[in-house]
């Protein structure tokens, strides 16, 4: 940690409790250094913000921690549990979930239906169960579906339930994604630009969300956003990456104060 400013010089791993620790982690595309020994961890019960330049390798390490992307290098540990090259399915079941920047495509789909898109415990799935359990089947299903509204009507948005997913705004349809990826009862919740094109109605009630997620669930959140306002207000600590790896660690006040981020955010793709 520096004395003067605050802010631990590049990654602190000096974490007892951390859900989320990565380390050494690295991904080229080509003759591109996407992140490059990229270490950080994430404390439970924390709202951890994840800032820095376009092209810093953000989404990047989104991918690669949530088994979307295999790294080229480097080790990444959900709850202890080493889940490195792991697939998606695999780290969600260790209780890390990610929402994306722009989520997915849904034509022909209800906001309902668009819920039960992967959630667990969907026996449907396996035709063999269809004739040997059809009852078990049936039931799995319906409590899905009574989960999936439920937690709809948790985010406040159980009207939009029958509506074709396609109708919605941008900002109804990141609330859906937030109530899709809270079925699944995750420990870490990690979000790519949850305001981004949201009206700023809209995200002071996504702000309200995730601060009940963590306050009231116990969800521990890793935020990718480039609205700095937003995410200064929400989120502690701030990790700040540049150029593929993790610059400085801080709180909102020390990290927007430091000379080295407001340079990093001057020389790169800016905010
Ligand atoms: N699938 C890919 N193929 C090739 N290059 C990629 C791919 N994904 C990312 N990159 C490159 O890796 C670098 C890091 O990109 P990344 O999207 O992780 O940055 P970011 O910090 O999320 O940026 P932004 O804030 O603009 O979304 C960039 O130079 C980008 O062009």
């Amino acid at each position: 940690m520096s004395e003067t400013s605050g802010v631990h010089d590049g990654p602190n791993l000096d974490k007892e409790d951390a859900v989320l620790r990565v380390e050494g982690l690295r991904k080229t595309f080509g003759g591109l250094v996407a992140t490059d020994d990229a270490s950080f961890a994430v404390e439970r019960g924390t709202i951890t913000g994840l800032i820095g330049p376009n092209g810093a390798g953000k989404s990047t390490i989104f991918n690669l921690v949530s088994g979307f992307y295999e790294p080229d290098g480097g080790t990444v540990t959900v709850n202890g549990t080493d889940v490195t090259g792991a697939a998606p399915h695999e780290v969600a079941a260790e209780g890390l979930v990610r929402t994306f920047q722009t989520p997915r495509k849904l034509e022909g789909m209800t906001v309902r239906e668009a819920m039960l898109v992967g959630p667990r415990n969907q026996p449907g799935e396996s035709f063999v169960k269809l004739f040997t359990d059809p009852e078990g089947v049936r039931a799995a299903e319906t409590a899905n579906i009574e989960d999936a509204h439920a937690m709809l009507e948790r985010f406040e948005i159980g009207h939009l339930a029958t509506q074709p997913a396609t109708d919605l705004s941008g900002g109804q349809m990141k609330l859906v994604e937030l109530a899709r990826a809270m079925l699944t009862e995750p420990d870490l919740l990690m979000l790519d630009e949850p305001v981004a094109g949201v009206n700023p109605t809209l995200a002071n009630t996504l702000r309200e969300h995730v601060r009940r997620l963590n306050e009231e669930e116990d969800v521990t959140l890793c935020i990718i956003e480039h609205d700095m306002e937003f995410i200064m207000n929400l989120a502690d600590p701030i990790i700040v990456l540049d150029q593929g790896s993790v610059l400085v660690e801080g709180s909102p006040d020390a990290v927007r104060a430091d000379d080295r981020v407001i340079d990093a955010y001057l020389g790169g793709g800016g905010a």
